[in-house]
């Protein structure tokens, strides 16, 4: 049974910044479930895509990998010989259950667990590069820094895929996704304080960009083949191929 998400539920008197803690770690399955529409289906894929864009003996990064649920598909998606999966995280609490979470399954894939700053790690011989919700949370004067380092360490026909809430720069359109993305949790069964308290506790922390400027600032590193490939409201996933 996945531990169900109420941490919002109940009003806090003094409402920090979101941080990924113990707390949230050990609801991340539930939490992320009802609060990312297609988070499931952008897995998936995450796994299609893997199968097609693995080269033999080369690294596969999955950067701010939480409990690992990036990983998990990679790794079972993966028949190339002599591959590494290298899986960043900087949350203690998230590395912790995500070695236990990988354990409970079956696999000859080799998975290198890092307690790490992804701003700070090499990135090289990369086939793929997983970015699944993750860029939101770097400052956003590293984010340029960062996407050319994956860059500079992905071969030749290697891929990025970068997961992101969005902004749209239309006003009256950006006003519309958030209010459907409200809905989608609302109908999940998250309560108006639960909607509103995690909007606050996010607004420091998770500062998204629009499409454009991440189609723009990839161009700018050196990717040549960018586009989205899937979005549900504010939320969607880009590929960026070398
Ligand atoms: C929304 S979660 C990612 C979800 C995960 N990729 C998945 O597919 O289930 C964002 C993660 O990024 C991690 N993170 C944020 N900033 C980081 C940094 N600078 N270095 C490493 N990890 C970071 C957080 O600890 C958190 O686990
Ligand atoms: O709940 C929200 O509003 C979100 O933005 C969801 C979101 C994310 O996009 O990363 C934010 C933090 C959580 O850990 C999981 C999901």
């Amino acid at each position: 049974m996945q531990a169900k998400d109420h941490i919002f539920a109940a009003p806090i008197a003094e409402l920090g910044d979101f941080n990924f803690d113990q707390k949230v770690a050990e609801v991340f399955p539930d939490m992320i479930k009802r609060s990312v529409p297609g988070y499931s289906n952008i897995i998936a894929a995450i796994g299609m895509m893997t199968a097609r864009f693995a080269q033999p003996h080369t690294q596969l990064y999955d950067l701010g990998c939480s409990l690992g649920a990036a990983t998990q598909e990679m790794r079972r998606n993966l028949s190339q010989p002599g591959c590494t999966i290298v899986a960043v995280d900087n949350s203690p609490a998230m590395l912790e259950r995500a070695a236990s979470h990988l354990a409970s399954f079956k696999s000859d894939a080799v998975v290198e667990l890092t307690e790490a700053d992804i701003c700070e790690i090499a990135i090289e011989n990369a086939s793929i590069v997983v970015l699944n919700f993750t860029l939101q949370f770097i400052d956003p004067d590293k984010r340029k820094a960062l996407l050319s380092r994956i860059y500079q360490g992905l071969n030749p026909g290697g891929v990025l895929i970068l997961s992101e809430k969005f902004i749209s720069a239309n006003h009256t359109v950006n006003e519309l996704l958030i209010d459907l993305h409200h809905d989608f949790k609302r109908a999940n069964g998250y309560s108006e304080l639960e909607v509103s308290q995690k909007r606050t506790a996010l607004e420091n922390v998770l500062r998204p960009d629009t499409p454009e400027q991440h189609k723009a600032r990839l161009a700018e590193v050196g990717f040549s083949h960018v586009d989205m490939w899937f979005q549900c409201f504010n939320f969607g996933s880009m590929v960026a191929i070398k």
